[in-house]
């Protein structure tokens, strides 16, 4: 879920201000480093700003000073007006400088950011997807970059502004007017500490509220996503009570919260403006004892509430701080994970399409108390056309996970050409070979992008030649945009055949020794069907190829059938000698795929 700032922070986004902690912001600081040189520059412009703008209060004491007939540098009020402009220019100039380079810095480096844990991530290994969800992930690269995006552009900033600002305030007033600072200190800060006190309980509340909107959302969500089913059990009514019920809940407690904003507010107003009040007493009283001027006491007005700005900002900055060191945290350890052995050395050579399983157990690092595969064994000769059967979670798909190594064995060796998977270059391995997935996915792009994806610059006839062989280009060449049709979200919806045929195109491309063909479970009509499994026989022509078989239809012409039973092959041998076995695990299955259809 995407973080808002000033947010309440929630309890795991909290991090104390430690060494350590700290140190986590120094690792995303390394990004920084490269722009160093504008980040001085702004950092100069920033204190340069500030010190300009806390001349301020003191000239603006000048001016009535001088209304009253004292004397000072300038004697003339409309001189020292045009010096007080003057001043507000001159910061305006600074400021700008400031907020230009720091912009600088942040947005180049949260590029550098974002480039990096985007490239780290897709080089992570499959068992660090398989331990987070999605959204984490996205909103790691999106909220927390930004996050520290605006640590680094605005908090730093704002920090050394408030700080440069408090102490160089201060500083002057226990110079000029020691009592009154004194008194002031004494029931100011207090007051603004106070402030913060209660503005974190009502914000806490308001955080509530929130929750509860976001709950009556999700009865919205779900109901539009599945509106078909909500239709036809007219359940509109129903749907309509429950999410104004979730509102009702929503009312109550935002009334709640409201009540002790109320008496916040009311509360803030007294407090500070009290605070103020009793300064100003204390401050006139000493005007009228002649211990002090009147240009002094405006001064020291202003300069108060420049302190109380700065205090009261520090409050938000600590927050803030404390927020950006979690998403350091966040970051840096996407940054710091293993990613997949290096495929530096990559060379492309052709290979022969040879596999071999040898005594492979296996089991899910995230579920290390099930064994997927229990001592799996076989052989592909180069060329051969194998299919794999069994019932869901047999341990088809995680065969064919091994084979592209997407995740590390346990026990037991495979081969391909040979060669341990280890020793082989990782994308090396990959490259040669082919999946037409079961669910196809088209990347939103156009036609030619999503079949050149397998290789990358290859020309245009090339592209449709693989489309031609693939059946595809019959129902691309009749779109009138052809090749740049744009597929996915805004563009034409393929059919379910017709994305198949565009993945078997992309295989083609490829060209790979081996070819995995992982069945689609729905069928299509008959003609579809037909023109997909005419352009699979193309595909498989000369390749080694696994068919991972949903529906038995369709591998009655493979060389040989693994049938695996629970992560074991149980049974193997050609379609016709496994389904005249009568109490075959096969031909038992067969029997039931009949009874289904
Ligand atoms: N990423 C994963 N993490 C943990 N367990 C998994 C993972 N993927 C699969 N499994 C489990 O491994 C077992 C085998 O799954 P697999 O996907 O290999 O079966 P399958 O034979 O291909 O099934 P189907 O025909 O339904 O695709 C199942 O029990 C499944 O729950």
């Amino acid at each position: 879920m995407a973080k808002k700032r000033g947010n309440a922070l929630e309890e795991h986004e909290k991090r104390k201000l430690n060494k350590q902690n700290l140190g986590k912001l120094k690792g995303i600081f390394r990004f920084v480093w490269p722009y160093r040189a504008n980040f001085f520059w702004g950092m100069l412009f920033l204190l340069m700003s500030s010190l300009t703008l806390l001349t301020f209060p003191f000239v603006a004491g000048k001016l009535i000073d001088t209304a009253s007939g004292k004397e000072w540098l300038l004697n003339d009020i409309n001189s020292i007006a045009l010096v007080l402009l003057g001043i507000l220019l001159v910061q305006s100039v600074f400021s700008f400088f400031r907020v230009w380079l720091f912009a600088k810095v942040s947005e180049s480096s949260m590029r550098d950011i974002r480039t990096a844990l985007y490239a780290k991530l897709v080089q992570l290994p499959m068992t660090f997807f398989d331990k987070r969800r999605t959204g984490e992930l996205i909103s790691r690269i999106t909220s927390d970059v930004s996050l520290l995006q605006d640590t680094f552009s605005v908090t730093l900033a704002e920090l050394f502004r408030q700080i440069i600002t408090l102490l160089a305030g201060v500083g002057f007033l226990i110079v000029t007017t020691p009592k009154l600072t004194l008194f002031m200190l004494a029931t100011f800060p207090v007051l603004i500490i106070l402030a913060m006190v209660f503005g974190r309980f009502i914000r806490k509340l308001s955080k509530q509220t929130q929750d509860e909107l976001a709950a009556a959302n999700v009865i919205v969500e779900e109901t539009l996503h599945s509106i078909m089913t909500v239709k036809s059990f007219t359940g509109e009514d129903y749907e309509s009570n429950r999410y104004k019920r979730g509102l009702d809940r929503v009312v109550q407690i935002a009334m709640k919260a409201a009540g002790y904003r109320g008496a916040f507010i009311s509360f803030i107003i007294f407090a500070l403006f009290g605070g103020i009040v009793a300064v100003m007493w204390y401050g006139a009283s000493l005007v009228a004892s002649g211990e002090m001027s009147v240009g002094d006491l405006v001064s020291f007005v202003l300069y108060t509430t420049f302190i109380g700005g700065s205090i009261a900002g520090l409050g938000d900055i600590y927050g803030q701080i404390q927020k950006a060191i979690g998403s350091s945290e966040r970051v840096l350890e996407i940054l710091d994970e293993a990613p997949e052995a290096s495929t530096a050395d990559y060379q492309a050579t052709p290979i022969s399409g040879e596999i071999s399983f040898q005594n492979v157990k296996f089991q899910y690092p995230t579920r290390p108390e099930v064994d997927v595969l229990k001592n799996v064994t076989f052989h592909i000769g180069a060329g051969d056309k194998v299919a794999l059967a069994g019932h869901s979670g047999a341990g088809k798909s995680t065969i064919i996970q091994l084979l592209l190594r997407l995740y590390e064995l346990n026990h037991g060796s495979i081969l391909v050409d040979g060669k341990p998977l280890e020793k082989w270059n990782l994308k090396q391995l990959r490259r040669n070979i082919g999946i037409v997935p079961q669910e196809v996915l088209l990347f939103g792009g156009s036609i030619r992008e999503n079949i050149a994806y397998a290789k990358p610059g290859a020309s245009d006839d090339e592209i449709i030649a693989a489309a031609k062989k693939a059946n595809a280009w019959q129902f691309i060449s009749k779109f009138p945009e052809g090749l740049d049709t744009k597929v996915g979200e805004r563009g034409v919806k393929l059919s379910g055949g017709q994305r198949q045929r565009v993945a078997i195109a992309r295989a083609i491309l490829k060209d790979p020794a081996i070819l995995v063909l992982d069945e689609a479970t729905s069928s299509l009509d008959a003609e579809s069907e037909a023109l997909v499994q005419e352009a699979l026989d193309k595909l498989m022509k000369d390749r080694t190829t696994i068919i991972i078989a949903h529906r038995l239809a369709t591998i009655r012409k493979v060389d040989r059938i693994y049938v695996l039973k629970e992560g074991e092959i149980v049974e193997q041998g050609s379609h016709d000698t496994l389904a005249k076995k009568s109490e075959g695990f096969y031909a038992n299955l067969v029997r039931l795929q009949f009874a289904d259809t």
